[in-house]
């Protein structure tokens, strides 16, 4: 069976409640998130798609426990999060290599961090297993200023897959990446979900992406984010690209596109307003 799963009977793992945050600005605090309430369930992969600068990444660091709420609060397993932690994988839009360590050193760094539980006898394999997975393996001693942009992202992606995280917290992980290799990445992902099971929350700009991976879909308003619609994605697992060909794949790409313009646009005009 699937290791993704939709079911609604699967635990909740994660638990956003009334989280709102406020951030403190010359002009007085600034709400970037409000009263955002979501429930995540094991094995389920999660997008969030709205404006640039609504809050999708600060929702994203506080599951991360980068970042604490100014009120409400977010529950991994029952309990609420304290900080970052081996459990949760994350990929973030910058990208989240150590220059002074080599291509083959970045993806060990993880392995070898107290508290990850895999055994020291298998840290080789799975450095070289996720450096061929991302095309990486001609450039295992290579440092990363020596790797184009998009090489760079697919080695922080690897150091986070490696880890073998039950959670995989991706903050537009693609967006720098050319077509091919954004499909090929995409592809891989689910792969590796599917071999691996793991509970996913993306934040991504792109429409297509977010129908093509996830199960469901959380459109959030401008500023400050709130949930404006969560959409069940219709397709099971194992998922192939002929889902691109589906008619209710159109059907469901147009109803969002339209919920997003109607978000990027509201924002757009907030942010005129602001420089006024
Ligand atoms: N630590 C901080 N202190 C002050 N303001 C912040 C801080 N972090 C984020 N912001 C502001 O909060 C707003 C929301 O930022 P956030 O990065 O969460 O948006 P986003 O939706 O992820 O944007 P994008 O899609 O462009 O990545 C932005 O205006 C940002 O400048």
């Amino acid at each position: 069976m699937s290791q993704l799963a939709t079911q609604t009977e699967a635990p909740v793992r994660v638990s956003f409640r009334d989280v709102s945050v406020e951030f403190p600005t010359a002009q007085g605090p600034m709400r970037v998130l409000d009263g955002v309430s979501l429930d995540i369930r094991q094995g389920e992969f999660v997008s969030i798609i709205g404006p640039s600068g609504c809050g999708k990444t600060t929702l994203m660091n506080i599951l991360g426990g980068f970042q604490q709420p100014t009120e409400g609060q977010v529950l991994l397993d029952g309990q609420p999060v304290r900080g970052p932690g081996p459990d949760r994988g994350v990929i973030f839009q910058e990208y989240g290599v150590f220059p002074w360590l080599t291509v083959r050193q970045n993806i060990a760094f993880g392995l070898k961090l107290a508290g990850n539980k895999i055994p020291k006898s298998e840290h080789q394999a799975i450095v070289w297993r996720y450096m061929a997975l991302m095309g990486l393996k001609d450039f295992a001693d290579h440092f990363p200023k020596h790797l184009s942009g998009g090489m760079r992202q697919r080695l922080a992606i690897a150091r986070a897959y490696a880890v073998r995280p039950q959670f995989l917290l991706m903050d537009e992980p693609f967006g720098a990446l050319d077509a091919q290799t954004r499909s090929a990445m995409q592809d891989l992902l689910l792969e590796v979900l599917e071999t691996e099971g793991k509970t996913v929350l993306l934040i991504t700009h792109s429409v297509e992406e977010a129908i093509y991976l996830s199960s469901r879909i959380v459109v959030v308003t401008a500023r400050p984010a709130r949930i404006r619609t969560v959409i069940d994605v219709p397709f099971g697992y194992p998922r192939a690209e002929n889902v691109h060909a589906d008619p209710r794949f159109g059907v469901l790409r147009a109803q969002i596109h339209e919920l997003v313009m109607q978000e990027y646009a509201a924002q757009a005009r907030q942010t005129l307003r602001m420089a006024d």
